[in-house]
């Protein structure tokens, strides 16, 4: 595209934690500001790892000492080559899902992580059946309590919803051009708060807001004609009339103007990286060690195309983020320089505790470490402080020592819990009173 995505007010928040915007500017204004740097607007079309050289849509072909390939991620749709199945990425597909919801009435959104929880939230004038396949909403970034707190923000009126959104809006291409290159592939991926920018509003007036179905997943999608053509057809005049309709595997059957995807993500390997012999992971990233170096000899990845091959720290785990987009571009820069010069180099401390900044439902939420005790099995405790419209704290403990924390709201503890999960500090003689809102936990571990 001819647009880049580029980070910017960027704020160091604690230790691990940052908090920045995404941009999109003009390659030149990159290159302005790196004179060593050339963007040049062309989709590769092939990569011949063996012999160093790379071949562009536009023709040219490029030789190189060292490439880093960030190649991101696309959905990981329901199905494939659906038109009444949207996923959202980019700049483009995020203005074809705003045409659709124009003009819709009732939508249905499947998945249960980053994009499904901003969507439901963010659609207004249009009814929305979010079946998630949990007994909680968003399994990706909370547990039950958390979903419990957020849920009444879902049902309150968009009016009393409160704190806008201060962050950069997207752009979209003014020039015409799209986003997508001219062999269809998407464009970057969309960043924080990538809804501000777009209206998604629907048709309907006074919308019933969001339904939640829980614990099912979609059985069979139908075309209008699909299904006037099937034995559900007798349903006609108790569902009415839609382009679409969807049977999920509790056996309800909701009619719809369209289906939104968000079931997670696939690394973008193909078609530009076959006939290599790069190793790739179970999720089909491609494999890094903790130089960033895949498996073919002068080639890196970082960012969502990669899956990490090292062994974690044991408070980190991947996850396709902003976030970790950019510190692994940066350590990858930092491993392919050192190669260079033959330095030596040493893992980043960025990969010692997980850590994550985000919005969800107007509220800030961090995330540190083993936040959803991921991995831990029963070995380990979890405290509670809850302020029901105001805030969440959730520790996780294991052997009276901190491995993760989510909190959501102006908690004002994500320093203190960083530091108190770092120095793997004994808690256990302080029990609950860690969370007692009336000690001022920094001071007392001052
Ligand atoms: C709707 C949405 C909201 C999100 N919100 C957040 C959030 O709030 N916080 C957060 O931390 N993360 C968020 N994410 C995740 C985040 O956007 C990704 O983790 C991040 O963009 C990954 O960066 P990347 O550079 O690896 O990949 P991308 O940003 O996807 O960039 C990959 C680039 O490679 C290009 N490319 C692909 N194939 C080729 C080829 N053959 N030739 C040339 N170029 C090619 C693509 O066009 C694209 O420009 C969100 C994602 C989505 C979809
Ligand atoms: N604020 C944020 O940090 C933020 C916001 C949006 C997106 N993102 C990131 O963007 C990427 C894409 O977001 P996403 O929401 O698509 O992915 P995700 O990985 O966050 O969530 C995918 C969800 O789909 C569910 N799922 C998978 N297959 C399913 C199926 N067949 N049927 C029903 N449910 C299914 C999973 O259980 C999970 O809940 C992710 O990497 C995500 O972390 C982050």
């Amino acid at each position: 595209s001819p647009l880049v995505k580029t980070v910017t007010n960027f704020k160091q928040v604690s230790k691990t934690l940052e908090e920045f915007d995404i941009e999109e500017q003009p390659s030149s204004v990159l290159e302005e500001k790196y004179p060593n740097l050339k963007v040049l607007q062309s989709a590769v079309k092939l990569l011949r790892a063996k012999e160093h050289l790379l071949q562009a849509e536009n023709g040219q072909t490029f030789h190189y000492k060292k490439l880093c390939i960030c190649s991101g991620a696309r959905p990981k749709l329901l199905t494939q080559d659906n038109p009444h199945v949207l996923g959202i990425r980019d700049t483009d597909s995020a203005q074809e899902f705003q045409k659709r919801l124009s003009k819709a009435k009732r939508i249905v959104v499947i998945g249960n992580g980053g994009i499904a929880l901003e969507l439901v939230y963010e659609v207004e004038g249009c009814e929305v059946i979010w079946a998630v396949k949990d007994k909680a909403i968003g399994n990706t970034f909370f547990d039950a309590g958390a979903a419990q707190f957020l849920i009444p923000s879902l049902e309150a009126d968009k009016k009393e919803r409160s704190l806008p959104c201060k962050r950069a809006r997207y752009t979209t291409d003014k020039t015409g051009a799209g986003h997508s290159g001219a062999s269809g592939e998407l464009g970057s991926a969309l960043g924080p708060d990538w809804h501000e920018g777009i209206e998604l509003r629907g048709t309907v007036q006074n919308s019933s807001g969001v339904h939640v179905e829980y614990e099912c997943e979609v059985d069979t999608i139908y075309t209008q004609q699909e299904f006037l053509q099937s034995q559900l057809n007798t349903k006609k005049s108790e569902l009415g009339l839609w382009p679409a309709y969807v049977q999920l595997t509790n056996g309800k059957i909701y009619g719809c103007d369209f289906v939104v995807s968000a079931t997670g993500v696939v690394p973008n390997t193909d078609p530009f990286l076959t006939g290599n012999n790069f190793e790739l992971a179970g999720d089909h990233g491609l494999r890094v060690g903790d130089h960033m170096r895949t498996s073919e000899q002068d080639v890196y990845a970082a960012g969502d195309v990669c899956t990490t091959g090292w062994e974690p720290s044991a408070l980190w785990q991947q996850m396709r983020l902003w976030t970790q987009a950019r510190q692994m571009g940066w350590y990858a820069a930092r491993c392919m320089a050192a190669d260079v010069l033959e330095e030596p180099i040493e893992l980043d401390f960025c990969f010692e505790l997980f850590s994550h900044i985000t919005k969800f439902f107007s509220y800030k939420v961090v995330l540190l470490g083993k936040f959803n005790a991921q991995g831990l099995g029963q070995d380990h405790e979890l405290l509670v402080r809850c302020t029901k419209g105001q805030e969440y704290v959730k520790v996780v403990l294991t052997g009276g020592r901190m491995v993760g924390a989510v909190l959501i709201g102006e908690t004002d503890l994500e320093e203190t819990f960083e530091n108190l999960i770092l120095n793997q500090m004994d808690l256990s003689r302080y029990g609950e009173e860690l969370l007692n809102p009336n000690i001022d936990i920094e001071d007392y571990f001052d």
